[in-house]
């Protein structure tokens, strides 16, 4: 997960390869609740691990309810029966709309049925966002709900008791969000000892998660009966009872953004995405079919499907949206690569979300260079005129939606003409409902190699470039590599493949397959950590050995190159700059005084347990040093741009904020 200020991003040219989807947020959170209060065990499989689910587990423990998860990621759930063993809990739930409002409903029913006080409270939007209907309709039904801000808004105070009226239908509006009417269906079978009737008022918006709803209720054995939209009828007796194990399929919401990729992406194979099937619960689903409406080809499978460039551009669509709210925002993003208008209409609901997305959609579309109209309830973007690819930062507004669709403006054929096309704000925001989306974008994305940004850092022996390269590399999103390791993995690799240190062809062939990946400062070779490994006195000696060796350098420097993907490369090592990637924005020529650097390797040693002489220490450094820069091949200098950092009186935090700055006078982004 990326929890950095900013990301940017090259041009992207094309895409291919599978996504597993994570599991749909509104199931997740629903079975979540349902298991909770329902008689009995249930297994919930594939849940959703993000921050929504999290608020709502987190709550559900402050409830009273036991819950574990397993090593396979599944939650387990003791039901609690429809008695809370707990009469004050402080819950808070985020930006959590599917946590907030119908824990809103339960906790004020059973408040008022047994007793006690429970209060919820979320993040400053959540507190901008809506919840006055479902207040009014528990009212109504005699519950005591307190606001604690601002009327109509969380943060609330649910209390009891108080005796419920459940004679008369109760009456909830459905033009501002589905969620109150789903609160009240996910929560009136805990009282219906008679008939309760919900009337809906006004045009009820984002049936099918209604719909979510009434079939994950039909799961915990309650089958609610309806008359159209308007009037639903929870039985008297109505009981909610787990169904045991129950498997949450992919989010179709976030699988709009990788259907978009697959009809974006300039590839012949197309984007395969597992965990939704044409006949997935989830309304969002459909957007495939606007997607395919603009031109993407799109091919079902059994719980997955592919998806590539068809029409190309794509035309733009006229479509109401209010089935689709979440996916549309997506649809908006993919009119900038049209050759028509595309006008999305029925989003109201859009401006009461996670922030105003018709205000930021239409605002972050502007600076791309985009024209863009905007309406009460609607939007309309134009196709991006040539040459109009403004570069910029894209505000996110804490709003994972916003990240997730302007990441695919990278796609765009005219954001090819500058080195960087854009710039993510808040990239963490994700971790709403998809805390792995930049991640998995990355693994399935591809870019020409010169667009892909390498910040070089080279140095003498322990001028503390690791340490430097992964801060920095950290900070900026970008992999690392540490190219030194890379000779002792090819001698630690033919050590364990007992291939001789003389056998130059085997030797070369082991080094141009290396399995080998740096994470968080650690070395791999497939998954084994093999760190301190290289470390050894023998791997060392091995690693001179093979460095010697033409046909080796050869395959470890196609093995570098291949390190520059999507979204960017620190490179740390003697030869980054000057030899590996010449073409390279930054490059870092780090050094720090003979003295330092072996006060540094005295103290690194200690700290190990070993004992060391630093006057052999200083020795050793400097006629390391002498043979470093003397040698033939790939001499230790600076290249010529680079930019020289002498960190002898630079403590690691100063080291990198130099970097970066550096980093960032090279790019300046607008906006
Ligand atoms: O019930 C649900 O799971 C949801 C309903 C929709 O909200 P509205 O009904 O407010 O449109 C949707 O936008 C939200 O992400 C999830
Ligand atoms: C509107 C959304 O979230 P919430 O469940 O908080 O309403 C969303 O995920 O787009």
């Amino acid at each position: 997960m990326l929890k950095i200020p900013f990301l940017d991003l090259p041009p992207l040219r094309g895409a291919a390869g599978t996504v597993r989807l994570p599991g749909s947020k509104s199931i997740s959170n629903r079975l979540l609740l349902l298991a909770a209060l329902a008689e009995g065990e249930t297994r919930i499989e594939q849940l959703l691990d993000a921050d929504d689910t999290a608020v709502m587990l987190e709550a559900l423990r402050a409830l009273g309810c036991a819950w574990h998860r397993g090593s396979d990621g599944s939650v387990t759930l003791r039901g609690l029966g429809g008695h809370l063993p707990v009469s004050a809990a402080d819950c808070f739930l985020g930006n959590a709309g599917t946590a907030m409002r119908p824990l809103a409903a339960a906790l004020a029913l059973l408040a008022a049925r047994d007793g006690g006080r429970y209060t919820l409270r979320g993040v400053p939007r959540m507190h901008e966002r809506p919840i006055r209907d479902l207040v009014d309709a528990l009212r109504g039904l005699g519950c005591q709900i307190e606001d604690l801000g601002q009327p109509g808004y969380p943060p609330l105070a649910l209390c009891g008791p108080s005796p419920l009226r459940l004679a008369e239908p109760v009456r909830v509006r459905g033009d501002v969000s589905s969620q109150f009417l789903t609160a009240l269906l996910l929560t009136l079978p805990l009282v219906a000892q008679q008939d309760v009737v919900i009337e809906v008022e006004g045009e009820l918006i984002s049936k099918p998660y209604v719909e979510i709803t009434l079939a994950l209720l039909a799961r915990f054995g309650v089958q609610v009966q309806r008359e159209g939209w308007q009037r639903f009828i929870i039985p008297a007796g109505s009981r909610l009872r787990s169904p045991g194990r129950l498997v949450v399929e992919g989010d179709a919401s976030a699988a709009s953004y990788f259907i978009a990729l697959g009809a974006l992406a300039a590839s012949a194979e197309p984007v395969r995405i597992e965990g939704i099937g044409r006949d997935a619960l989830q309304g969002d689903v459909r957007f495939a079919d606007a997607a395919a409406a603009m031109g993407a080809e799109i091919r079902w499978l059994d719980h997955a499907l592919e998806v590539k460039r068809g029409r190309w551009p794509l035309q733009g669509i006229e479509l109401d949206c209010v089935a689709i709210p979440d996916a549309a925002m997506t649809l908006a993003v993919m009119a900038l690569f049209a050759d028509s208008p595309t006008r999305l209409t029925g989003i109201a609901s859009w401006r009461v979300k996670e922030t105003d997305r018709i205000a930021a959609m239409a605002a972050e579309l502007r600076k791309l260079g985009a024209h863009v109209a905007e309406g009460l309830d609607w939007i309309e973007v134009q196709p991006l005129p040539a040459p109009a690819w403004q570069r910029a930062a894209i505000h996110t507004y804490d709003d994972h939606r916003m990240a997730m669709c302007f990441s695919l403006a990278a796609l765009h054929p005219l954001a090819g003409a500058q080195p960087q096309a854009l710039r993510i704000l808040d990239p963490g925001c994700v971790a709403k409902t998809f805390p792995d989306y930049f991640e998995t974008l990355f693994s399935l994305v591809q870019a020409d190699p010169h667009d892909v940004p390498v910040l070089c850092i080279d140095g003498p022996t322990a001028s503390g470039k690791g340490t430097l390269a992964d801060q920095v590399a950290q900070r900026l999103g970008y992999a690392v590599l540490d190219s030194g390791a890379l000779y002792r993995a090819t001698a630690l690799a033919a050590q364990c493949a007992g291939v001789s240190l003389q056998d130059e062809e085997r030797l070369a062939s082991l080094a141009a397959t290396l399995p080998l990946h740096f994470d968080g400062g650690r070395c791999f070779l497939d998954d084994e950590d093999v760190t301190d490994a290289l470390r050894a006195e023998a791997v060392g000696q091995g690693a001179s050995t093979v460095a010697a060796l033409p046909k080796v350098r050869q395959a470890l420097h196609q093995l570098q190159l291949s390190f520059r993907r999507v979204p960017g490369l620190v490179a740390d090592g003697r030869d980054m700059g000057t030899a590996i990637f010449p073409d390279s924005e930054l490059k870092v020529f780090l050094t720090a005084s003979a003295a330092k650097r072996a006060e540094r390797r005295h103290k690194q040693l200690m700290e190990k347990g070993f004992s060391a002489n630093i006057t052999g220490l200083l020795r050793d450094l400097e006629e390391r040093d002498a043979r470093d820069k003397n040698r033939s091949a790939s001499p230790l200098k600076p290249a010529q741009d680079a930019r020289l950092l002498d960190n002898s009186d630079l403590d690691i935090e100063a080291s990198v904020n130099q970097v970066l700055t550096w980093w960032s006078e090279g790019r300046p982004f607008p906006g």
